[in-house]
C-alpha cells in the first residue's frame, strides 16, 4: 500500500538491467497514477509518462506548453504507484542547456529511472507529424552533455531522442544517433522511423539500446514485440495508447447516457467496485485501522 516498496535508486538500477537484457521490454504509458498500478500488475516491465499525455490531459496540445514543474511532479506521481522503473518524456528539456541540467535534478528527485531529452525546437510538436524542425548538432549534444553532467545518480538513465529522420532522412539520423551517444546518452530513440529496416540501420549505426515509438496514427506501422527484436529494439512504448482507449470510453458511455438516459448498456465495459477497490489495494489499509475495510463488496459488480 501507500505504494512503491522500492527505491528510485532500485527501479534505476532494474531499468539499466532491462536494457541489458537482449529481448525487447514493453513500457505501456501511464496516463494517470492508478494505470501505472494496472501495467504493473499485467507483468509489463516498466512504465512511460507521455509528454502528450501530460498535456493533453490538461486539455493542451503537445507543443511544449507544459512546465518543469508540471511534468516532474504528475510523472512523481505516477512513479510512486509502482515498483516498477519509469521513464519520462522531458521534451526539449525545458530550456537552454542549463534548464536542462535542472530538468534532470528534479526528475531525480521525482523518483523517475530515466528520462528523454529530444533535438526538436520549441515550440516542438509531435514526432510524427509533419512540418517539425530540428536543432543543429551542437545545441543538440550540449543538451545531452548537460543532462549527463547534472545527474547525481550514475544510473538515471540519460535516453536522447532525435527527430532528425523526417526532416533531414536516414543517414542524418543515424550520424545524429552517434553523436549524441558521444555526448553522453545511455540510449536513443530514433523518432518517426518509417520501417524495421530503419530501426534495424540505427541499431547498427549505435551501440547503446534503442527504444521504438509504436505510437499510433502516426508514421511507423504498430510491429510486434517479435519484429522489433528482430532488428535489436531494447524496449518499445505505447506512449498515448491507454489514453485513447480510456478516453474513447468515455466518449462512448457518455453519448449512450445522453441517448439511453442512463448509462445501465455500458455498466459491463466498467471497471467493477470491487475490481477498482482491488486495484488502490483498499483492504491493505485495514492494517492501519481495521475499520477501514469491514464492508462487503458484490463480487461481479
Ligand atoms: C512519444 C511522444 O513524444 C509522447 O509524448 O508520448 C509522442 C506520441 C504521440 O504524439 O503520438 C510523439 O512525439 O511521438
Ligand atoms: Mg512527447
Amino acid at each position: 500500500m501507500l505504494y512503491s516498496t522500492t527505491t528510485p535508486e532500485q527501479k534505476r538500477v532494474k531499468l539499466r538491467e532491462l536494457l541489458g537484457s537482449g529481448s525487447v521490454q514493453q513500457f505501456p504509458g501511464a496516463f494517470n497514477p492508478l494505470s501505472a498500478r494496472l501495467i504493473e500488475e499485467k507483468g509489463f516491465a516498466g512504465v512511460y509518462i507521455s509528454g502528450a499525455v501530460l498535456a493533453n490531459d490538461l486539455g493542451l496540445p503537445d507543443i511544449g506548453l507544459t512546465t518543469l514543474t508540471e511534468v516532474a511532479t504528475r510523472a512523481g506521481q505516477i512513479a510512486r504507484m509502482t515498483d516498477l522503473p519509469s521513464l519520462v518524456d522531458a521534451d526539449t528539456g525545458f530550456g537552454e542547456p542549463m534548464n536542462v541540467a535542472r530538468t534532470i535534478q528534479e526528475l531525480e528527485n521525482a523518483g523517475l529511472a530515466g528520462c528523454h531529452i529530444e533535438d526538436q525546437f520549441n515550440p516542438k510538436r509531435c514526432g510524427h507529424l509533419d512540418g517539425k524542425n530540428v536543432v543543429d548538432l551542437d545545441t543538440a549534444t550540449k543538451r545531452i552533455r548537460a543532462a549527463a553532467d547534472a545527474r547525481r545518480d550514475p544510473n538515471f538513465l540519460i535516453m536522447a531522442r532525435t527527430d532528425i529522420r523526417a526532416v533531414d532522412g536516414l543517414e542524418a539520423a543515424k550520424d545524429r544517433a552517434k553523436a549524441l551517444v558521444d555526448a553522453g546518452a545511455d540510449a536513443i530513440f530514433p523518432e518517426a522511423m518509417r520501417d524495421l529496416h530503419e530501426f534495424q540501420a540505427i541499431r547498427d549505426a549505435v551501440d547503446v539500446p534503442i527504444l521504438a515509438n509504436m505510437t499510433e496514427f502516426g508514421k511507423s506501422e504498430l510491429f510486434t514485440v517479435e519484429q522489433l527484436q528482430e532488428v535489436g529494439v531494447n524496449m518499445v512504448i505505447y506512449p498515448v495508447t491507454l489514453l485513447r482507449i480510456a478516453m474513447g470510453a468515455a466518449e462512448r458511455t457518455l453519448e449512450t447516457i445522453k441517448a439511453a438516459g442512463t448509462q445501465e448498456a455500458q455498466v459491463e465495459n466498467m471497471l467493477t467496485r470491487a475490481r477498482l477497490y482491488e486495484l488502490v489495494d483498499y483492504e491493505a489499509y485495514n492494517q492501519f485501522d481495521t475499520g477501514v475495510f469491514n464492508f462487503q463488496v458484490p463480487g461481479i459488480r
